[in-house]
């Protein structure tokens, strides 16, 4: 279905939608609404809501940056659940949806809640880092509109973040690349300047401000997210720390089975 919210059409995947307990899925860099085909099948018991975020999937990429700030993909959000009438949700994000996710969170805190946050980090704390990575996601960003998609996606699907996946069938390898293939190029360009991780403000200082449940959800071979996952744990007022055995940054892609069971397990952990 598509909804149009602060000038931007957005698409939206929903699943079970005749059942009521919700999970609001939001999917990653480069990603969009399919990400979740797999996962979505094992949450039987319950309405799964993906949505294409700004500049992914079949969403609008619009060309004003003013699109893709944070603050702006929130409020686009908002508008979404108001008009789907969800409240009191669980929200799910994939790195930068999880990223997405956590804004969110402290954004609506009393709209959520469960939040689960599958390999996702609060940005980055100094105005140095941000300022270094911002300067690095412009040039990924020139990168897609000089070379074109394709290019971009064989320089990004070979990251070491993303190494694990080349252990995946190559069916499954290739229906990622597909995904990333089906992007459009203003649209993946302007999220990276736009919400990237150095474009976004710090949410490191708003972690001990949450009351809800919280799941952090990491693979055992993503040293980096393992990292920050155990840094969040410590600030956060009730949150469990989930690491998958021999997987990567995608364990939604990696192991769907277990991680659809580590939701379920997670979301049965009642509010205090
Ligand atoms: C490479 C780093 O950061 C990027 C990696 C993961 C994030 C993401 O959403 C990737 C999804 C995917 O392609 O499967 C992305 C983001 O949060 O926007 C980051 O730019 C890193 O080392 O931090």
């Amino acid at each position: 279905m598509k909804l149009k919210v602060r000038g931007v059409t957005v698409n939206i995947r929903i699943w079970n939608e005749h059942l009521e307990q919700t999970i609001v899925m939001l999917h990653g860099f480069t990603g969009s609404v399919s990400t979740w085909n797999t996962v979505a099948q094992s949450l039987s018991d319950y309405r799964v809501v993906a949505i294409d975020l700004v500049g992914h999937g079949q969403t609008d990429s619009p060309k004003d940056i003013a699109a893709y700030t944070m603050d702006e993909q929130l409020l686009q959000l908002n508008e979404i659940f108001q008009q789907l009438k969800l409240h009191h949700f669980i929200l799910l994000g994939y790195s930068m949806g999880g990223r997405v996710a956590l804004a969110y969170a402290t954004a609506f805190p009393r709209e959520i809640s469960h939040l689960l946050l599958e390999s996702a980090s609060p940005g980055l704390k100094s105005a140095q880092e941000r300022a270094i990575r911002r300067s690095s996601d412009e040039g990924l960003a020139a990168i897609i509109e000089a070379n074109g998609l394709e290019a971009f996606v064989d320089k990004w699907e070979n990251i070491p973040l993303f190494a694990t996946q080349k252990k995946l069938s190559l069916n499954a390898q290739q229906a990622i690349r597909e995904e990333r293939l089906s992007q459009s190029e203003i649209g993946l360009a302007n999220s990276l300047r736009g919400m990237g991780t150095g474009a976004q403000s710090s949410l490191w200082s708003r972690l001990e401000e949450l009351k809800m449940p919280v799941t952090l959800i990491t693979g055992e071979l993503d040293e980096k997210f393992c990292k920050i996952a155990e840094e969040m744990q410590a600030l956060l007022q009730n949150a469990q720390n989930v690491t998958v055995k021999q997987a990567g940054h995608a364990i939604h892609v990696e192991n769907p089975e277990q991680f659809a069971t580590i939701v379920k397990d997670a979301i049965k952990i009642k509010e205090s």
